[in-house]
Parts: structure tokens; sequence; C-alpha cells
């Protein structure tokens, strides 16, 4: 079987190490290079030391250098913008982690990421397979969601699309490898262990991309508050979505009946059977979102429960679900192991 060329620049990373771990068993690439300008010429398994056997060197980033199909940047925003134009001129096709191409208003980007956009022209497409599959097929530039965002829109989706509810309360927990290889002040180990810690309150950079994401379904005008906590795990995201049902004949069977069914088809997301609350724990490792725990009181109260892997459904498993589907392989290919457990 004939395979395509990869690229994954910004490999010492997280998500860069995530997507190796994941691709040296895809049946259907070759991991061309894997780039970090610090690390050139080092094993990759001197950064990530669970690829030991794993025969690949950092090589640099630089797109004169870079002769793949396709290309993932798992750069930081602002980085990736000043590249991924340039690995398309290449002729490649391009997945970029980062938030620099999410946006469809340039002005949202600009203002919740307080950076000047040096590429407004770029088109992309949002890539989250649930809502965009047949886009994502003939894309040459993929916006991969960012990694609160998937958990977000997913335990959304079927009451925003269906107008159940005008308003959304989306409390999010995450683990700590979501900020990063670079340890930050929030970040240090005795900072964040035995912690819980709230922060970007009423202005995280993921509001505004959840905004426009369920803002294309039903009404058009959903409410949306977000709360990300940083929690002391290592992976994984937890979201606790709550709202009202603006309907009085709806039990929650329906709910769960409705989200079953919205999802039925989708490899990725499971609705959990006899409805159980997701644990972060049980998605781990794998590129599966969960969701259950769907519940509703007589006072119209519902709350739906969604659980993934950051690095995974949240950043670079979507990433390749993404090539999967933009070069017609099985869309499960090298995303087909569970979750660990415990
Ligand atoms: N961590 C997560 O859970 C998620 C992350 N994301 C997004 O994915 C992207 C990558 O995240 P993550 O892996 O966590 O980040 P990391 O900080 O762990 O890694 C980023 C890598 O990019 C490289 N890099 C940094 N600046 C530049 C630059 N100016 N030019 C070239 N290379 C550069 C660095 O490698 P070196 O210095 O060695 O060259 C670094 O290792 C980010 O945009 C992030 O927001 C999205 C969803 C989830
Ligand atoms: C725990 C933690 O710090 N998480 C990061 C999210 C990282 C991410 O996915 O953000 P982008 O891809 O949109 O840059 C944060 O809250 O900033």
């Amino acid at each position: 079987m004939s395979k395509i060329d990869v690229a994954i620049i910004g490999a010492s990373g997280y998500t860069g190490g995530e997507l190796m771990r994941l691709l040296i068993n895809h049946p259907n690439v070759n991991i061309k290079y894997v780039t970090s300008r610090k690390n050139k010429g080092e094993d990759v398994s001197n950064l990530h030391p669970n690829l030991e056997d794993v025969d690949l060197k950092f090589s640099n980033p630089n797109p004169e250098d870079i002769d793949a199909d396709v290309v993932f940047s798992a750069l930081p925003h602002g980085a990736s913008m000043k590249l991924v134009p340039q690995y398309l001129e290449n002729g490649s096709r391009v997945i970029d982690l980062s938030g620099d191409f999410r946006f469809s208003n340039i002005e949202d980007y600009e203002k919740w990421y307080n950076i000047k956009h040096i590429h407004p022209e770029i088109e992309a497409v949002f890539g989250s397979p649930e809502i965009n599959r047949e886009k994502i097929r003939d894309a040459t530039l993929i916006a991969n969601p960012g990694c609160f965002v998937t958990g977000a829109i997913l335990s959304s989706l079927p009451i925003v699309e269906n107008e159940l509810v005008d308003r959304i309360i989306l409390d999010s927990k995450s683990g700590v490898s979501g900020a990063g290889v670079n340890p930050t002040a929030s970040s240090h180990y005795p900072t964040c262990a035995d912690n819980i810690k709230p922060y970007s309150i009423t202005n995280h950079r993921h509001t505004p991309e959840i905004r426009e994401q369920l803002r294309n379904f039903g009404s058009g005008n959903v409410k949306v508050s977000f709360t990300p906590h940083l929690v002391p795990v290592i992976r994984g995201i937890l979201t606790t979505n709550h709202s009202f049902l603006l309907k009085d004949d709806v039990s929650v069977d329906d709910i769960y009946n409705l989200y079953a069914e919205y999802y039925k088809d989708e490899p990725f997301v499971q609705v959990l059977k006899d409805n159980k609350i997701p644990l972060l724990a049980s998605v781990r490792g794998s590129n599966n979102c969960q969701i259950g725990g769907i519940s509703l009181d007589d006072e119209d109260q519902l709350v739906v429960i969604s659980a993934i892997d950051n690095l995974v459904k949240g950043a670079s498993g979507q990433a390749i679900q993404n090539m999967n589907i933009m070069f017609n392989f099985d869309e499960t290919a090298g995303l087909k192991n569970v979750g660990l457990y415990p």
C-alpha cells in the first residue's frame, strides 16, 4: 500500500509527541520529518521517552526543507501563522493545531488573542469531523479545534440544533498537559498539584470559538458562558454542560435518545449505554469523546457531561482523524486504541 509523507512541525512539544505516538502505527503514513529548532539532530526519544524504539531524529522546520503530502503544525499560535502559508505554497495540505486559522472573523481572532493576524486572507476549514466532514475532504488547510472546544461543542450540538435551549454554561476541567511542554507559574508542580484553579474567567480564548461554532446551528444566537479549571491530572478535559430546557413536554429519555441518534454514526463519539456518567480516566489515550450523565429535573434543569483526552480528541487524534478524511483513508486508521483504565 502506498503511503503519504508526513511532517510534524513542533514535534518536541506535547501534541507533536502525541502525533508521533499515534502515527507510528498508522498503516498509510510515512513520518518523514519531525522538527524542533532547539533539538535538531537529536533522537526523538531524548525528549519523548515513550518513543524509545522509534528511529526518528529532529530536523529544522524551515519550509524550504519540508517536502510532504501533509504538514501537521503543532506550534504555538502566532508562530503557526508565520510558517503555515509557506507549507501551503510548497503544495502540502496543512492541519494546524493552533488557534491561528480557527476564526471566520479575523477581528474576533485579533481581539481574543491580542495579536495582529499577518495572513487574514487565508481561509481554513474548521476541523470538527462531526460538523464539517464533507468540507474536510477537500480542504487544503484545516484549523483543528481548541481542546476545550471539542468537548464543549459535542456536548451541546443536539440541544442547540434542535433549539431546546438558548443558553449554555460550560464548566470545564483540564489536565495540565493542556498548557504545553514548558512549565508556567500555573503548571509548576507545587502550584497545580493538590489544587484546582479556575482561570480566564469570562475571557478564555476558546469562548468565541465555541460561540462561533454553535451559532451555526439552531436559532443561531445561543448564549454561551465558559469557565476552565486547571485540575491536578496530566490528561483529559471533563465538561459539565448546564442549561435549562425551553420545552416542558420533553423527558430525560427523549434527550438521551436525541444524543444517541445524533451521534450514532460517529466513530469517536460514545453516548454511553444506560446513560452512564463519563469519567476522565476512561478516555485517556483514546480519540473518544464520551457523553452521558444526562439529567433533567422538574425545574427544567438539564445537565450533560462530556469527557475527552485533550491531547487526543482535543488535539492530535482529531488532527489524524481529519487527515484520514482528507486522504480518503479509513477514518479510524491509527486511532482504534481504547482508553486506558484505570
Ligand atoms: N496541549 C494541548 O492539550 C493542546 C494544544 N493545542 C495547540 O497545539 C499547539 C501545540 O501545543 P503543545 O504541543 O501543547 O505545545 P508545546 O509548547 O508543548 O510545543 C510547541 C512546540 O512548538 C515549537 N515552537 C515554539 N515556537 C516556535 C516557533 N516560533 N517556530 C517554530 N517552532 C516553534 C517548540 O519546539 P522547539 O522550541 O523545540 O522548536 C515546541 O516544542 C499550540 O498552538 C496549542 O495551543 C491544541 C489543543 C490541545
Ligand atoms: C490547561 C491549559 O492551560 N490549557 C490551555 C488550552 C490549550 C489549547 O488547546 O489552546 P489553543 O489550541 O486554543 O491554543 C489554555 O487554557 O490556554
